[in-house]
């Protein structure tokens, strides 16, 4: 579904050239779950701007579903740190913004029952006339999940999406968005800081290692989903899998020590 081949990304900036990220071979399949965790600045965000077609790479190739990415596509959704609502428009019109904006966009109605599915999907039936500012964080973060959604992407792009909450609410949103995943089997790339949030989500997380950023290690998470932090039989696996990540982060590498291939199981 993604194709990455040594992908790589440099900035002219105004104190000389940064080097982003270098030699970045990634194939992301239909339906998988991806986590890209690293220190901050190894060029994750950078990563998300060249899969979304925000950003042309400087060198390398990126596809998405077979196509090489010139721009923004309407089958690939972002979703950011911060929900971005529109503070003027009830839950229900900004989940409904995208198709708005699409003029292609056919048979509205469609669009609203599936808002509708959506916000119920994620526990905001009754609050689809709500203002923004009227819902907590998490609840608005909610909304904007619904709002990426809502054209049914082939792919959703996330940056660290959950980051800005607190810590119950962030694990209520990781499952849902687990739950959502099984049920819609959209290709996730998720960006976060968070070694137990990658470990959670992820089919695989790669891990990127600074200045340069380059891939350290893919790691391969196969413990049976649903998963959560909360109390389950999966709390062992979850800690060694992010032992395992937090020394690879923890590592100081030299950037000719890769070994993209390597993987660790959960067994
Ligand atoms: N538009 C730009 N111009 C110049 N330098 C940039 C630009 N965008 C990113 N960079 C640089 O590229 C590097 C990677 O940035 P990026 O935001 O992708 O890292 P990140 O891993 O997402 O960081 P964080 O975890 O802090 O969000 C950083 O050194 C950053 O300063």
């Amino acid at each position: 579904m993604i194709r990455l081949d040594g992908v790589g990304q440099v900035f002219d900036g105004r104190e000389g050239r940064i080097t982003a990220l270098e030699k970045i071979d990634l194939h992301v399949h239909a339906g998988e779950f991806v986590t890209l965790i690293g220190r901050s600045g190894c060029g994750k965000s950078t990563l998300l701007r060249l899969i979304a077609g925000l950003l042309p790479p400087t060198s390398g190739t990126v596809e998405v579903a077979g196509e090489p990415v010139t721009g923004p596509r309407a089958d690939v959704s972002f979703m950011f740190q911060r929900p971005a609502l529109l503070p003027w428009r009830s839950v229900l019109s900004n989940v409904l913004l995208p198709v708005e904006l699409d003029r292609q966009a056919r048979d509205r109605t469609t669009y609203r029952d599936l808002a509708h599915t959506l916000l119920e999907m994620v526990g905001l039936q009754g609050f689809e006339r709500r203002l923004p500012h009227e819902l907590s964080g998490g609840m608005q973060q909610r909304v904007s999940l619904c709002r990426s959604l809502i054209r049914s992407p082939q792919v959703m792009l996330m940056d660290e999406p959950f980051s800005a909450l607190d810590a119950l609410t962030r694990t209520e949103l990781s499952e849902e968005l687990q739950r959502i995943k099984m049920e819609l089997s959209t290709t996730i790339v998720f960006v976060t800081h968070s070694i137990e949030e990658a470990v959670v989500l992820a089919d695989r997380a790669v891990v990127l290692t600074p200045r340069p950023g380059r891939m350290r290690e893919i790691v391969e998470i196969d413990i049976p989903r649903p998963r959560t932090l909360g109390p389950n039989a999966h709390l062992e696996d979850v800690a060694r899998i992010s032992g395992r990540l937090h020394g690879l982060l923890a590592e100081k590498t030299a950037p000719d020590d890769v070994r993209p291939t390597d993987k660790v199981r959960s067994r």
